[in-house]
């Protein structure tokens, strides 16, 4: 494939008039619903367009077409959109089949999905160069808002430099911060830990996922919202349910014809008015804190302002448009926040716990890690967690083997683009989807070795101990992405909140660690609970359990590096 036609797919004057009938389909519906309208008629009339419709979605389809190697066509009538079916069930097998076929040559293929065909990048430089490119050449916003509809189900709020500050607030306020705030969210950690996890004497079974969201957003709450809201139930349940519910909208909106998409996100979705929730609770909350910044004055507001989220995105938004500024627009920011923080870190935590249950014998030198690295450098200091080598590599291990995004770095290409690295010359027209093999990468042998099909907790910590440059070294560190490790995505918009989430994670595992003892239910014969997949989400098993039980050694480590925290709750 040297040369391909620039064909334009980008949406078009028909997609206006499909918005246009779909949004009014959407309001009658409601209206009628609501018993505001009797207006049936024009309903039933607009539904007949349905076939139409269904039509041009064909033609949009078939116009997305790319000219290069496929994968997981089946052989027989309406292969591609069985192909697409297959995607949906299993978006793992059908990249990893395209993976061995051709990132040996570093060619790139496509994949029939249900609603448009992909590009997947195999050859690492191609994947750096999409991951650093120019958003205007090829866009990432753009692509997130195709494919999980922000424009509207997020009511607006995300989707340009202006409506993602929140993603700078994390860069320039909250990682450089993260040693004065590591000893709450520690804090916050631990007390949750003990409120949520209720063990009886010997084994108790535990059902791990609701403990796991409930300690991570707890904990990750105490710095962006402080005390005491940190703790406000309503809050962390609306703060979840966004996230979680938002996640399966959209990707059953974009499956859905466009006449349906708005009224499927005001059944799903709109109709439980979640983000207006948190509005009621937070508003107070924003109001009370601009006052504090106008009684103290701008020194004595930069001397004295609470360490938390709350007051990094009202200085963020003060310096853009009025718009931004009101309590309704700072509140999505902290939506967004935990949107992008809590189900990830929740889902690493599940992963990396089921991970170390299924393979016990690096409980006991972890633990040593854990002890002796504590002891030097002084208990819970953000250099000591810097410095547990082996569990920074079981958490980079667990996340290359299961990283939570199976494909990252999903861009649409804004202009004709052809690719100035690469083994293999690439020219993509405008309007096509490409995206980046994460998981498949992962599993490289190429890259990984022959061992990539293992878990090997200490794969990085022992390539570290061969490595005398620092620098060299730091770049094997969990939350360093490079184009072979995409756990966390590469690039521009990699993940900001990457630092954050390790440093939180170290923590929890370090509490269950040093103070339970852990195991796989034994019906389980040592096996972990297998992942589930839907398109382009891997998920561990939430429905999975794990066993606990107390440690004898926890009296005397609990008070071994101070007063210990959680008897101040
Ligand atoms: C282990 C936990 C986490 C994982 C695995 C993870 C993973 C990712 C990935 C793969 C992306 C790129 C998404 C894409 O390409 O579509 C991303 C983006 C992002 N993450 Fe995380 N994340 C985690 C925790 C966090 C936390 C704790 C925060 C906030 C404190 C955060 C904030 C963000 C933000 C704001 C973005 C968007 C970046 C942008 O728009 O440029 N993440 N994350």
């Amino acid at each position: 494939m040297d040369q391909l036609p620039a064909a334009s797919i980008a949406p078009d004057v028909h997609q206006g008039y499909a918005n246009h009938l779909a949004s009014l389909i959407y309001t009658q519906t409601v209206e009628l619903i609501e018993g505001k309208s009797t207006n049936a008629a024009l309903i039933y009339l607009m539904i007949l367009l349905i076939p139409l419709y269904g039509a041009y979605g064909v033609y949009q389809y078939r116009k997305s077409y790319i000219d290069l190697p496929y994968v997981g066509i089946l052989p027989g009538p309406f292969g591609s959109w069985r192909a697409g079916y297959r995607y949906l069930q299993n978006s793992a097998d059908v990249v990893w089949e395209g993976y061995q076929k051709y990132a040996a040559q570093g060619k790139a293929f496509v994949i029939s999905t249900p609603k448009r065909w992909i590009v997947f990048i195999t050859d690492p430089d191609q994947i750096a160069e999409i991951a650093m490119v120019a958003d205007n050449k090829i866009g990432f916003y753009e692509a997130l808002n195709e494919k999980n509809h922000h424009d509207s189900v997020a009511e607006r709020t995300l989707g340009d430099y202006i409506n993602t500050y929140h993603v700078d607030v994390i860069k320039s306020q909250l990682t450089p911060r993260m040693a004065s705030i590591l000893p709450e969210i520690r804090q916050e950690g631990n007390v949750a830990w003990k409120d949520t996890l209720k063990l009886g004497p010997g084994w108790t079974n535990v059902e791990i996922w609701k403990v796991v969201t409930q300690v991570v957003s707890r904990s990750a709450n105490r710095c962006f919202v402080g005390l005491p809201l940190c703790r406000n139930q309503e809050l962390l349940d609306i703060f979840r349910d966004y996230a979680i519910r938002t996640n399966e909208v959209v990707y059953m909106v974009d499956l859905a014809p466009k006449v349906f998409q708005p009224l499927l996100e005001w059944v799903l979705l709109k109709r439980h008015r979640l983000p207006q929730r948190a509005q009621k609770i937070l508003n107070p909350v924003f109001e009370e804190r601009k006052r504090m910044r106008e009684r103290l004055g701008p020194e004595r507001w930069e001397a004295e302002k609470p360490n938390d989220a709350i007051t990094w995105i009202i200085d963020a938004a003060l310096k853009k448009d009025k718009h931004q500024q009101t309590n309704e627009q700072m509140s999505w920011r902290l939506i967004w926040l935990n949107f992008a923080a809590i189900h990830t870190t929740s889902m690493s935590t599940l992963h990396i716990l089921y991970d170390i249950a299924a393979n016990p014998e690096y409980m006991e030198p972890l633990r040593e890690e854990i002890i002796s690295t504590m002891d030097k450098y002084g208990g819970y200091t953000k250099e000591a967690l810097t410095n547990m080598v082996k569990l920074d590599s079981c958490l980079r291990e667990s996340q290359r083997w299961n990283s939570v995004v199976s494909i990252v770095i999903s861009k649409i290409t804004m202009c004709d683009y052809t690719f100035k690295t690469g083994k293999i010359p690439l020219r993509l027209p405008k309007g096509t989807f490409l995206t980046a093999p994460a998981t498949a990468t992962h599993w490289s042998e190429e890259i990984y070795g022959a061992d990539a099909h293992i878990w090997k907790g200490f794969r990085f910590s022992d390539m570290r101990e061969k490595i005398t440059n620092p620098e060299e070294s730091s770049k094997l560190q969990a939350a360093a992405t490079s184009k072979e490790y995409l756990a966390f995505s590469h690039g521009k918009h990699a993940c900001t909140g990457r630092f954050f989430a390790i440093y939180q994670l170290k923590m929890l595992l370090i509490y269950c660690l040093l103070r339970f003892d852990m195991r796989l239910p034994l019906d389980r014969n040592g096996k972990r609970p297998d992942n589930r997949y839907i398109l382009g989400r891997r998920s561990a098993d939430t429905s999975g359990s794990l066993e606990f039980r107390e440690r004898k050694e926890w009296n005397e480590l609990k008070t071994r590096w101070g007063e210990f925290d959680e008897e101040e709750d």
